[in-house]
């Protein structure tokens, strides 16, 4: 790798397969480790993301460190997660090594992401090179804890970046994309090729931008709205009066529930907004729906 004139040198790709080779790392599938070795893909999420550099940044899996240099450039501190203990024993090295100025910038947590509720520092962006299979549950549990991000910047699979991005109507459509819409809009802002990692993934790469809004006002909670957006997806080729009979207790409540909520009950749930789904979990009667499924609350 040949860094850009002017620029500072970021992690190349010999110095990532020597570091490897140190700590004795086989990357794993199940992790989803793939190393992004390409020092332009790395300005190119960074400059992507759009950090003031006042911001924190939260990374969750840094891995050996190259995207995490690269935001310690942009960005007043970075806080990473992450869950893989050889990885993260050797980052406070790796930065101290590469950027010294930065090592009282940077934080690391060793813990999986998705059960983390607490960090040293409130971020305002998260930019990450996300673990492919567990992507989504991340980003999700990402949003909902902590309500101090902002913006963010994912790499995710290419697959899920259109899903994440997907609005109604589309037909990657789905529950991805309307629990993501409850947090805040989602914009695809590009395709990474497979050449950038080591080890080269089989598929492609998709970034996706994200920015806060104010979810929906409801008087549902986001859990009776989520429960409602897994049951209409649960089904997707149904209609939403057959597709929310189970959740509604019966067909017809079902369709009660709908025409109360202004929804046609013969239309799918890839047509509905993240507002549809809260006014059709406001109208639910949670005393009828226990009922008739013998639920006692
Ligand atoms: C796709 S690699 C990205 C590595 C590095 N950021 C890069 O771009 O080269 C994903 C990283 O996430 C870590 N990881 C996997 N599952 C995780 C989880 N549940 N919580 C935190 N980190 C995780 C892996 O160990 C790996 O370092």
């Amino acid at each position: 790798m040949t860094d850009a004139p002017g620029s500072r040198p970021l992690f190349g790709a010999a110095d990532i397969r020597a570091l490897a080779d140190e700590l004795g790392i086989r990357p794993t599938k199940t992790l989803g480790q793939n190393f992004v070795i390409d020092g332009n893909t790395i300005r190119r999420i960074v400059a992507a993301a759009k950090i003031d550099p006042d911001e924190t940044v939260l990374e969750v899996g840094p891995g050996l460190g190259s995207l995490t240099l690269g935001l310690l450039d942009a960005a007043a501190r970075v806080v990473a997660v992450e869950i893989d203990p050889v990885l993260a024993g050797r980052l406070p090295a790796t930065v101290a090594r590469w950027r010294p100025d930065a090592v009282g910038r940077f934080d690391l947590v060793l813990s999986d992401a998705l059960k983390v509720t607490e960090l040293p520092q409130e971020p305002s962006a998260v930019v990450a090179n996300l673990p492919y299979n567990v992507a989504v549950p991340v980003v999700l549990h990402l949003l909902e804890h902590f309500p101090s991000l902002r913006h963010g910047l994912v790499m995710v699979q290419d697959e899920v970046a259109d899903r994440l991005a997907a609005q109604p109507g589309s037909k990657v459509y789905g529950v991805p994309s309307v629990k993501a819409a409850w947090y805040g809009t989602m914009r695809k802002a590009g395709v990474i090729g497979m050449n950038v990692f080591w080890p080269a993934p089989k598929i492609h790469s998709g970034l996706v931008g994200f920015a806060r809004t104010e979810p929906p006002a409801t008087s549902a909670t986001r859990r009776e709205v989520f429960a409602v957006i897994d049951a209409a997806f649960a089904q997707r080729r149904k209609t939403l009066r057959a597709a929310l009979s189970g959740w509604a207790g019966t067909g017809a409540e079902a369709e009660r529930i709908l025409h109360a909520a202004g929804v046609d009950p013969q239309a799918r749930g890839e047509v509905l907004g993240v507002a549809d789904f809260a006014r059709i979990a406001e109208h639910k009667d949670s005393a009828a729906g226990a009922a008739e499924t013998g639920a006692v609350r």
